[in-house]
Formats: C-alpha cells, sequence, structure tokens
C-alpha cells in the first residue's frame, strides 16, 4: 500500500480538521486537570454509599438523585416544590459546598469538538477527522518503521534534517496515544449515531416490591452497603408521593433496584458488552477518572500541532525536492531511448542528480528516459542502464523500489552494459547498501559493467561531477555534470581572526574564527562536528567543513588545508580579518555524542582534528582520549595550545600524538597499535569512537580498531550499529 501517499493526502486534505479538533481536544483534556484538582482538595475519606444517601436525605429536602461525576464530584439534584436544584457536596461529610453550574465555556468548546457547533452535519465531519485521525496514526507507524529501519530500531537515534527529526521524536511518543484516543473516537461516534447500545439512563422496566411496611432509611439497606463509591455514577432516592418506587443504582458494572422495604436487591442488569466497549472508549477519549492519563491526552493533542505543523514543512520540502520523470523535460518514450536512467530515492533529491544527468546527456544529442528504478527494463533501441539509488534505513533500499532486487534476480540479463551510482552517508554502517547491493545482483546475473560501482557521500555536487566526467570518458564524450542539489538560507560571516600555519614541503592550512553578522536571528544553533557550507563568490556549489566550535564559543571555528587549484581553499586562504563569506549551517547529528558518562575515542589527522576539538570543547564531563596525527609538532598540530590547556584543566583526559616528519614517523593508526591494551580497556568500557580525516586514514584506523575489537569477540560492525562508531570521511 502507498503508505507515504496515504499518510500525506489524508495530513494535507484533512489537517485543518485535525488541527481544530486536536486544539478543542486540548482546552477539553485541561478541563479534568481543573475538576480533579478542585474534587482532591479534601483529603478526608469519603462516606459510604448508605451514609452519604442518609446524610444527603437528612440535610436537602426533595432529593432525586446523587450523581458521581468521573472526577469525583458528587452532585444531588433536589426538586423543592416548584423549583429544581443541583448541589455539590462534599464526599466526606455530605454537606453542602455550594449550587452545582457546569461552565458555559466548557461546554461550548465540548460542542465544538463534538459537533464543531454544527449538529448532525458537524457529528458527521468530528466522525472523519477521527476516522483522519486513525488513519494519520496507522499510516505514521508505518512509517516510522520503515524510516528507522525495523521496530526494533523505532526508539534509535533519529537521523535527518531539524524537521525531520521533529516530526519522527513527536510521531514516535504521541502515535500510540493517538492511535488509541482516535480508536475510541471513533466508537463514541458510533454511539452517537445509535450503532451501539450505551444506554445511560435509569430506566428500564422496574421491578415491584412484594413486601409491604414501613420505608427503611439507605443505612438500614443491606443492599446498598454491597457497591463501593468509587464504581457508583448514579443513585436515585425512590418518590415520597409513590410507594410503589424503589431505590435504583447504576455503577460501571450496571444497573439494579434496591427494595425500599426490605432492603434486598430486586433485580441486577449486568452492562452489556457495548456498554462496556462505550465505557472504556469514554475513559480512553477523554480521561475522566485518570489524572495521569489526561495529561498524557493533553500533550498527544499538543503534539498533534507539533505534528501538523512539522508535517506541513516536509511537505513543502520534499516538494521543492521531487522531481518526478513526468517533469523532466524531453523524456523520450523508453523504447526509442538509447540511454535508460533509473531512480530509486525516499527523499527525492536523487531526482535532482537524476534530471541533471538527463539533461546533460539531452544535450550531448542522446535519446534519454528517466524512470523510477522499479519500472527497469531494457530494449531493443537500449545501449546503456544508469542507475542512481539511494539508501535508506540500515543499508535498504528507497520504499519504492523495495522488490527490485527479487526482480532483477529472476530476469536474465540482456548485453547492455550498465552503471550504478550511490548516493549515501559514510555516517552510516552501511554506505550505499543499496547501490552496492544493486551492483552485485547485476554482475552476478551477468550483466555487463559500464563503470565500477560508486557511491556519492552527503549528495556531494563534486564527486558527482567526478562521476560525470568518468561516465563521459566511458561514453567517448565530455560530460560537465553541474548540479547542486537546493542550499538552505545563506548567511553572512566575517572574519574575526585567522591562525595560519605552515609546514616546509606541504600546503599551509589556516583556522578560521568566523562571526555570524548581527543582528542573525535566522541563524540555527550549531555545535562542534556540524559542517559549514561556504559558497565561494560566484559559486553555486558549497564546499563543507566541519566545525571546530559551537555557537556558544563565539565564533565558528573552521579548519582549512589548501587544495591546489581548489576555489574555495583558495577564496578562504586569501579572506583578511574583517571581510565576510557567505554560509550555512548543515547539522550532523550522527556526528554528535550521546548522552552518558561511557569515555570517548577521538581520533583524526590533519585538519580532521576540527570535529573532535568540537567536541572536546562540550565539556562531556568524561573521560575523552583523543589520538591525533599531523606532520610536525612545531608546524601543524592544530589548535596545540587549547590542547594543552584543556588537557593540564582535564576538560581532555589523555592526548596522543603521532608525527610523520619526526623520526621514527608515525601516523595515527601506529599509535592505536601502540595503544591497543588501553584502547581495548576503553572499549570494553563501552567506549564511543569518532573518527576523522581522510578516507584513506579513516581505512587504516578501522583496521587496527577490528583487530582489537576481534579479540575481544565484537567487530566493528556492531559498534557501527549501535552507532557507537562514527566517521566524518572527506
Ligand atoms: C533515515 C535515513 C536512513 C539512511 N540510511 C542510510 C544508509 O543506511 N546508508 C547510506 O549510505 N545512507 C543512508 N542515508 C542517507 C541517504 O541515502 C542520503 O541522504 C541520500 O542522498 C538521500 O537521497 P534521497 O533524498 O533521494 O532519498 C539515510 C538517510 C536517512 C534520512
Amino acid at each position: 500500500m502507498p503508505w507515504k501517499q496515504l499518510h500525506r493526502h489524508v495530513g494535507l486534505g484533512l489537517g485543518l480538521l485535525v488541527l481544530l479538533l486536536a486544539l478543542t481536544g486540548l482546552a477539553l483534556a485541561l478541563e479534568p486537570v481543573r475538576s480533579h484538582a478542585a474534587a482532591g482538595g479534601n483529603a478526608s475519606p469519603a462516606l459510604d454509599l448508605p451514609t452519604l444517601a442518609q446524610r444527603v436525605q437528612e440535610e436537602i429536602t426533595g432529593v432525586e438523585e446523587i450523581r458521581r461525576q468521573p472526577a469525583g464530584t458528587l452532585v444531588v439534584y433536589a426538586f423543592n416544590g416548584e423549583q429544581a436544584q443541583a448541589w455539590r457536596i462534599d464526599p466526606a461529610s455530605a454537606q453542602v459546598l455550594g449550587p452545582y453550574q457546569p461552565g458555559l465555556l466548557p461546554r461550548w468548546v465540548k460542542n465544538l469538538h463534538r459537533q464543531l457547533l454544527l449538529g448532525d452535519t458537524g457529528r458527521w465531519l468530528a466522525a472523519t477527522a477521527a476516522a483522519a485521525m486513525w488513519l494519520l496514526s496507522v499510516s505514521g507507524w508505518v512509517l516510522l518503521r520503515r524510516r528507522m529501519g525495523g521496530w526494533r530500531h523505532l526508539y534509535g537515534r533519529v537521523q535527518g534534517s531539524a524537521t525531520q527529526r521533529l516530526h519522527v521524536q513527536w510521531g514516535r511518543w504521541a502515535l500510540p496515544v493517538l492511535l488509541l484516543s482516535s480508536s475510541a473516537a471513533l466508537i463514541m461516534a458510533a454511539a452517537t449515531q445509535g450503532w451501539l447500545d450505551t444506554e445511560s439512563a435509569l430506566d428500564g422496566a422496574a421491578p415491584v416490591s412484594q413486601v409491604q411496611g414501613p420505608a427503611r432509611p439507605p443505612q438500614a439497606l443491606t443492599a446498598l452497603h454491597a457497591y463501593r463509591m468509587q464504581d457508583l455514577e448514579a443513585l436515585r432516592f425512590p418518590s415520597a408521593t409513590d410507594p410503589m418506587q424503589n431505590w435504583q443504582i447504576r455503577t460501571r458494572q450496571g444497573q439494579g433496584w434496591v427494595d425500599r422495604y426490605s432492603g434486598t436487591l430486586l433485580a441486577w442488569k449486568a452492562a452489556s458488552p457495548s456498554q462496556q466497549l462505550y465505557r472504556w472508549a469514554r475513559w480512553l477519549h477523554t480521561g475522566e477518572s485518570s489524572l495521569l492519563w489526561t495529561i498524557v491526552l493533553a500533550l498527544s493533542s499538543a503534539a498533534t500541532l507539533v505534528l501538523g505543523y512539522s508535517g506541513l514543512r516536509l511537505w513543502r520540502d520534499a516538494s521543492k525536492l521531487a522531481t518526478a520523470p513526468s517533469t523532466i523535460a524531453h523524456n523520450s518514450p523508453a523504447a526509442q531511448a538509447e540511454t535508460l536512467i533509473f531512480v530509486a530515492s525516499e527523499g527525492g533529491s536523487t531526482w535532482g542528480f537524476a534530471r541533471a544527468l538527463h539533461l546533460a546527456l539531452v544535450s550531448q544529442g542522446q535519446r534519454v528516459h528517466s524512470a523510477a528504478l522499479e519500472h527497469f527494463n531494457d530494449y531493443a533501441a537500449t545501449r546503456r542502464i544508469l542507475i542512481l539509488a539511494a539508501t535508506y534505513g540500515d543499508g535498504q533500499a528507497p520504499y519504492h523500489a523495495r522488490h527490485v532486487l527479487n526482480l532483477l534476480a529472476q530476469r536474465p540479463a540482456a548485453s547492455v552494459p550498465v552503471a550504478v551510482l550511490g548516493f549515501g552517508d559514510r555516517q552510516y554502517p552501511r554506505f550505499c547498501g543499496f547501490a552496492d547491493k544493486l551492483a552485485q545482483c547485476l554482475a552476478a546475473r551477468g550483466w555487463p559493467r559500464l563503470l565500477p560501482w560508486e557511491g556519492i557521500h552527503q549528495q556531494s555536487p563534486q564527486e558527482f561531477a567526478r562521476w560525470g566526467r568518468n561516465l563521459g570518458q566511458a561514453l567517448g564524450q565530455t560530460l560537465a555534470l553541474d548540479y547542486c542539489p537546493p542550499l538552505p538560507a545563506m548567511h553572512r560571516f566575517t572574519l574575526v581572526q585567522r591562525d595560519d600555519y605552515t609546514c616546509p614541503g606541504a600546503e599551509p592550512t589556516v583556522v578560521l574564527h568566523l562571526q555570524a553578522s548581527p543582528p542573525d536571528t535566522a541563524l540555527p544553533a550549531f555545535d562542534g562536528g556540524d559542517l559549514l557550507g561556504v559558497l565561494p563568490p560566484g559559486q553555486h556549489v558549497p564546499r563543507y567543513y566541519s566545525l571546530a566550535s559551537r555557537q556558544a564559543d563565539g565564533a565558528a571555528q573552521i579548519c582549512v588545508r589548501l587544495v591546489p587549484g581548489g576555489e574555495c581553499s583558495s577564496f578562504l586562504h586569501r579572506l583578511q580579518v574583517g571581510e565576510t563569506l557567505q554560509a550555512f549551517v548543515r547539522p550532523n547529528p550522527r556526528f554528535a555524542l550521546p548522552h552518558g558518562r561511557s569515555p570517548v575515542l577521538l581520533i583524526g589527522a590533519g585538519t580532521g582534528i576540527a570535529p573532535l576539538v568540537g567536541l572536546i570543547r562540550a565539556r562531556h564531563q568524561r573521560p575523552m582520549h583523543l589520538f591525533v596525527g599531523a606532520r610536525h609538532p612545531a608546524h601543524d598540530l592544530f589548535f596545540g595550545e587549547e590542547l594543552q590547556a584543556w588537557l593540564a584543566g582535564g576538560q581532555l583526559t589523555r592526548l596522543h600524538t603521532a608525527f610523520s616528519r619526526v623520526a621514527p614517523g608515525r601516523y595515527v593508526q601506529d599509535l592505536l597499535h601502540e595503544e591497543s591494551t588501553s584502547i581495548a580497556a576503553l572499549l570494553a568500557q563501552g567506549a564511543q569512537v569518532r573518527v576523522c580525516g581522510s578516507l584513506a586514514m579513516a581505512h587504516a584506523v578501522e583496521q587496527v580498531l577490528q583487530g582489537i575489537l576481534i579479540r575481544q569477540g565484537q567487530s566493528l560492525q556492531d559498534l557501527k550499529e549501535a552507532q557507537r562508531y562514527v566517521e566524518d570521511v572527506f
């Protein structure tokens, strides 16, 4: 079932109605909290039922009925001569507390909630909103499970943008409650339509007493002693003028008649299953007799507002990103195209890359057809197939392409060469896992390979352009793929300080201290390890640099090595104090440290030290061990002075350094080898590991740590899956 479409269409179509009911539901949930507070003021124990009835009868003339409201408030209805009266009474003494006046505003809100002040039509609309909420909850669960990679990971760390995280985090706590509450609302709506027997009035054929004599006072009615006060819903007194009438009682369990002359039970009618169901539904939906549940309901109503807001933003972002094949210009019919492009995408961004590739090939004079991956096929005219595939969950396919591997495994290979390009993120344990599986499956089935499969990290425009050049070579053409996914809003930063490092025989490096231009209230809060996307003047492709500081540190610090011919690094190296640049912050929540006391192993080399410094700055109050590689202690140990100060102050527990240009010439992986015993001990204590640096360094580090872990009966994959081992690789 297309759950995403269902969730989206119901949310967009009926969202306003659901939000109105959520708002009024929130107001109504606060009302029982108020009456609980009012009823809970008296700490003395409540009277038993016969005593209460006796005292009420003595104190109030013309008593007809005592009702106990779900929150515990007792109301006595009496008819004094010509006038109907209602009094609130104290459950502990039966004394009159004052006249009973239900508030007008809560009644108005209740009407708005139940029938939108529109009578029968409104009741149907409210029922529709309940059904919409139910559908949103069910589809939300399915989508949540899919996004998190299974039920087991449902409450694990959430990935994605701030809005995605907001939607998932609120959703996974609120959904169970919203599902229960909307199911209950549907049952209540069925009852309102008369499809369910709820029978709440004290009526029915009243049995007649067989005994004669004087009527007994309430305390002498033996049957009345059997009922608990907390179960009572209503007790109706027999009429003083009609000797045939008896006592009637209604409790949660059912209703009965007590003989006014003998005090025995004349008849008892237990609540039917549909009445019980209705009671449960009312309890679940209104939380009326439980303060705790009322608070939970109020919170879930508030969550609906947050979910509505974040859902709308997600929809807006997705519709900006998604480029369905129908909106791709020059999309030739599949059977006539020389090049077929198949796309697997969950969030839509891969479609942007596909579109750029499509247009670039069309501009070379090719006939190109782009389609979603589940339409994978080949035709007589097909000369090549290009697959662009994102990875989701834990190395899995985007949902729409979930059956593609089975499909490929069943079909015979054609002689058409195929290239697979993955889109993913190296911080996930299975980088581009789905593209990898696709490439393996195609190779196993015997499809010729146009290019070795490759993975693009974090939608990097540079990596995409490089792959384009390789593809061009394979096709004997020049292919310039100049595409960058839509960027977030830019902010202006001013350079306030620069620390230059020059190392003989190596490219210079600079640490830049940048301050957002005041007053920039729209700049999101950032942490060490998040990324700064810098846009050099006249360019539209950003370069990402890890942040070595938090917003609380006053300036955004980045560490930039000059890349020969690199436009962005050259621009940053030329930047002088007082000059400005355009940049934005991209959150990197996977790299952040989770709360806890377990030790932390920070491993990095070169400019890779920057995000690790950002983590140390956050003063995590836990053992922090830094392993860092550089060329020479005097030339390129970035943040060297700060590191010494943090070591002296205890913010950093141990600092291990390896210098490649100082005899005997060691790298960070050599350090890890030497310290393998202490590292093994830290890992056994549940250490968190963060690694940052070049791909080559990250591989070397992985190998050493894998060796240590195997001796402990663990593997690096275990650590990655537990998100204890996270890499930030460039
Ligand atoms: C919930 C979630 C899970 C992800 N899982 C993986 C993964 O297991 N491996 C990987 O390489 N990338 C993973 N990614 C990163 C995406 O594949 C990457 O951002 C991709 O560019 C998204 O493309 P799309 O917008 O077309 O779906 C995940 C992203 C999210 C939000």
